[in-house]
């Protein structure tokens, strides 16, 4: 059985570069935002998020987190505006979380972790795939969102609704006319950076918008998260938490601009 990465002791975030060298690359995500160290932009436009719940089709538990997909055939579910220029299409949506509610965010803001971290993932419409664009510098567009404990969140509820069908790892069902614009704050305002993905394979691909305002998660709610498994039927079982790469422990003086 190959030796995959994950977010244990053996093949965590520490062990990444060992497969993947573009772990000490130039421009590897998450970053710690320094508010106050964020340029203002006053060219950047406001952030337009235009989602169609008929394009949702199905949940599954990748075994790293759960992931909700899109058909992004055209452009009915799509990010503009904001830093980037064109248009990205969604294609998923997917979570990170602690093992306890002091921890779980990748992102953090002047050192904060917050319990949850949410991630809509579109690719550029430039390129004709999601593939193609992964391996492009201006390719992928993900928007971060965080989760911070306190009342539950309702509109969460209903996809925690759906993970008792996807508790193992390779299990997916069908999960449809779920418009993600109810997982977003009332403000849209964010930091933006140049970055990548945050697991393997890590590309540089990612051009990150993070939201400033956190969601409303309850703690019964975050329990439901760590519910999952990591493993498959039939493996020892292992409960899915703490799946997030954390921020590098020095940021390098070129450290990325964030632009409000
Ligand atoms: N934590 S992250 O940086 O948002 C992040 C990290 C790794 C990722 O790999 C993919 N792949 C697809 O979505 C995909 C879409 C279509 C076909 C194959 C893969 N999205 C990612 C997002
Ligand atoms: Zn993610």
């Amino acid at each position: 059985m190959s030796h995959g990465w994950g977010y244990g002791p053996s093949n965590g975030p520490d062990k990444w570069v060992e497969n993947f060298p573009i772990a000490d690359g130039p421009r590897q995500s998450p970053v710690n935002i320094v508010p106050g160290e964020a340029q203002y932009d006053s060219a950047l436009q406001a952030l337009s998020l235009k989602y169609d719940p008929s394009t949702s089709r199905g949940i599954v538990n990748s075994g790293h987190s759960f992931q909700v997909d899109f058909a992004d055939d055209d452009d009915s579910s799509s990010l503009t505006g904001g830093p980037i220029s064109g248009t990205y299409r969604l294609r998923q949506f997917h979570f990170h979380w602690g093992g306890s509610d002091d921890r779980g965010s990748e992102h953090t803001v002047a050192g904060t972790k917050y319990a949850a971290e949410l991630h809509l993932v579109h690719w550029n419409t430039k390129y004709p795939s999601f593939g193609d664009a992964a391996s492009q510098p201006d390719g992928l567009a993900v928007v971060g969102v965080f989760l911070q404990v306190g009342g539950a969140g309702a509109q969460l509820q209903t996809v925690l609704g759906a993970l008792d069908a996807i508790k193992a790892k390779g299990q997916q069902t069908t999960f449809e006319n779920f418009d993600p614009t109810v997982l977003l704050p009332g403000s849209l305002d964010y930091w933006t950076y140049d970055g990548s993905l945050t697991t393997p394979p890590l590309l540089e691909s990612v051009t990150w918008i993070v939201l400033k305002e956190p969601i409303s998660v309850s703690s019964d709610q975050m329990s439901k998260f760590r519910s999952l498994l990591f493993t498959a039927e039939g493996e020892d079982a292992s409960c899915m938490m703490d799946n997030f790469r954390p921020p590098p422990a020095s940021q390098g003086s070129q450290g990325p601009r964030l632009l409000p």
